[in-house]
């Protein structure tokens, strides 16, 4: 398992100053961004474009989420808007494999998310081609919502796999982490930690990013 790290969402950010959000965020190890395009997922939120300008703003690295149909054709883009490490949802890709590669090969750490109903054990032969994988504990498409403890076996499942296969592959959770349930997420063997409501309705973010990495520590070694 890898060491902790934690990445912020800033879907629950104030988006008219998403740079000044992005700097109250300093210990942040990764700023995750979450694309949505209203067809995978009933929300709309920002492309390319404006990756690359929070890219070009931002001090810690992008982590992009991309919750998009068609993920084959568009993933590249925000490899090319600087982010360092890029998401698929396997659900939108027709060759997740081959999407992988090319992610890897434009430079970005190569990513797959799967829906909380999508099992992993079908791309356990794959585990070797992506550098991180990331368990949904919500369904994609809004901030705020409540943690899913369904989804705990399958952080387990999906870290005995990569044990078994003697991969680096990190493990992240997306949806519903709070200082609440961070813990019962480590112990499941999850080492990346998306939070995003959690962090940006504190009153300190950057202070809420440090609690949630000690906690999550504090678990994982136990
Ligand atoms: O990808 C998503 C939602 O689809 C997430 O990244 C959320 O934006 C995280 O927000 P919280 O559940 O932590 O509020
Ligand atoms: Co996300």
């Amino acid at each position: 398992m890898g060491h902790i790290q934690i990445t912020p969402s800033i879907l629950n950010a104030d988006f008219a100053r998403l740079g000044e959000e992005v700097a109250r965020i300093p210990s942040a190890d990764w700023v995750h961004v979450d694309v949505m395009d209203n067809h995978f997922v009933p929300n709309l939120t920002f492309g390319p474009t404006m990756v690359e300008a929070l890219a070009r703003s931002s001090s810690v690295p992008l982590d992009a989420h991309l919750m998009i149909e068609d993920a084959d054709r568009n993933a590249l883009e925000y490899v090319e808007a600087g982010c360092g490490s890029v998401t698929f949802h396997v659900e939108a890709a027709k060759a997740p494999v081959r999407l992988a590669r090319e992610i890897r090969a434009a430079g970005a750490r190569a990513s797959m998310a799967l829906k909380p109903a999508t099992p992993i054990e079908p791309y356990e032969d794959m585990l070797s081609e992506l550098d991180m994988v990331l368990i949904m504990t919500v369904e994609p498409g809004f901030g705020g919502q409540r943690f899913l403890d369904l989804c705990l076996p399958k952080i387990r499942r999906a870290r005995a796999l990569m044990d078994k296969h003697g991969v680096e592959t990190w493990l992240q959770v997306d949806g519903g982490v709070s200082l609440e349930t961070i813990e019962r997420c480590a112990e499941a063997g999850a080492d990346v930690f998306v939070a995003g409501s959690a962090v940006y309705s504190a009153a300190d973010p950057d202070k809420m990013v440090t609690a949630l990495r000690e906690t999550a520590t504090a678990a994982q070694q136990r």
